[in-house]
């Protein structure tokens, strides 16, 4: 039987549909509920990683300190894992993050900026902690140029790189020929972390897992940017019936996704014309809530803004580009607001 560890982010990832407004209470029993389902590794933190708390970003409802705090004191058998962005996580908050108890940091850049994760990856080593590369909008780069960027992060120290399909935008294919290339290149481990916009996380999932993945991304009931991710109570099941291992028990996991977050859900989790936009255009998942108070505030259908998002190659960290973007279509078909 072969094995698959699992990171649950709906406490990360899910933080995004949330608008950041987790509570330490949440917090708690959610993690709590993943521990005892046997969840490996756990992820908290604002949905842009450490730090991400600003007006750009979107303020958290709670200091995610006290978040990450909660969850470290919840899990007895559970990893609790970060995401730390450089530029807008520091290595002051990664050290902090630490000094409370967190296991792992996956440092996330851009696809074509692993560069800029030296720092971060090195210093999380010094401290002991494991490591994770986290290749974001991995389908705006050819497949040489992921295979280099991958490389940067496994000299850095990275124990495992990820392709992470931020806008949801891969197809099957496409998935297969990353990984298979990067099993190819690398020795570290290789994960893999979908976006549901195309409804094509789970089948992007597997054809990971095909290709020799073996860290995987989930979500509890698809609590994620945009659609969600990979839905972790089904994966785990889908996993089951293939003889792969999890250790995860979906029966548990089943029940958190019912009776823990589905009264949570500000909305349903489905794909909606704003999330399959986002994966048809190959736009950040997490654009779609900026998106839709765009659309509202200057008259637009939030669609044409993506699409908009999408020719510009605008990507994480430029959220201040989607009020520009929604200022120029406005103006250009004379609308006003
Ligand atoms: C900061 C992003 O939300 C990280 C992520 O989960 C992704 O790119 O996808
Ligand atoms: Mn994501």
């Amino acid at each position: 039987m072969s094995k698959i560890k699992i990171t649950e982010v709906a406490l990360r990832d899910g933080s995004h549909a949330m608008s950041h407004q987790y509570t330490v209470e949440q917090v708690k029993t959610i993690t709590k509920a993943l521990n005892d389902a046997s969840v490996p590794y756990i992820e908290v933190s604002h949905g842009d990683g450490l730090g991400g708390s600003s007006i750009q970003y979107g303020l958290s409802g709670t200091d995610e300190l006290k978040l990450i705090e909660a969850a470290v004191e919840a899990a007895d058998f559970s990893k609790i894992a970060v995401l730390l962005i450089p530029g807008i996580g520091t290595i002051e908050d990664l050290k902090n993050a630490h000094r409370i108890g967190a296991d792992m940091v996956r440092v996330a850049t851009h696809v074509t900026e692993a560069d800029v994760s030296k720092q971060h990856l090195e210093t999380a080593k010094e401290l002991g902690m494991e490591t994770v590369g986290f290749l974001m909008m991995s389908h705006m780069a050819p497949v040489d140029k992921l295979i280099e960027q991958a490389k940067l992060m496994e000299s850095y120290g990275a124990d495992t790189v990820y392709v992470v399909d931020s806008a949801g935008a891969l197809l099957p294919d496409q998935v297969a020929e990353r990984i298979k290339a990067l099993r190819q290149a690398l020795t570290v481990d290789i994960g893999f972390h979908a976006h549901n916009n195309l409804s094509l996380a789970m089948g992007n999932t597997l054809a990971a897992i095909k290709q020799g993945a073996t860290r995987i991304d989930g979500s509890v009931r698809c609590l994620g940017a945009g659609a969600g991710n990979t839905q972790t109570e089904v994966l785990a099941a889908v996993l089951e019936k293939m003889g792969i291992e999890t250790g995860i028990d979906f029966y548990k996991m089943m029940d958190i996704a019912e009776n823990i977050i589905a009264p949570i859900l500000p909305g349903t989790q489905e794909i909606t014309k704003d999330s399959l936009t986002m994966g048809y255009a190959g736009v950040y998942s997490s654009f779609r809530l900026h998106a839709e108070r765009a659309a509202k505030r200057y008259n637009l259908d939030s669609r044409d803004i993506l699409i908009e998002l999408g020719k510009q190659k605008i990507v994480g960290g430029q959220e201040d580009m989607i009020i520009d973007v929604a200022a120029e279509l406005a103006k250009k078909n004379k609308i006003t607001v």
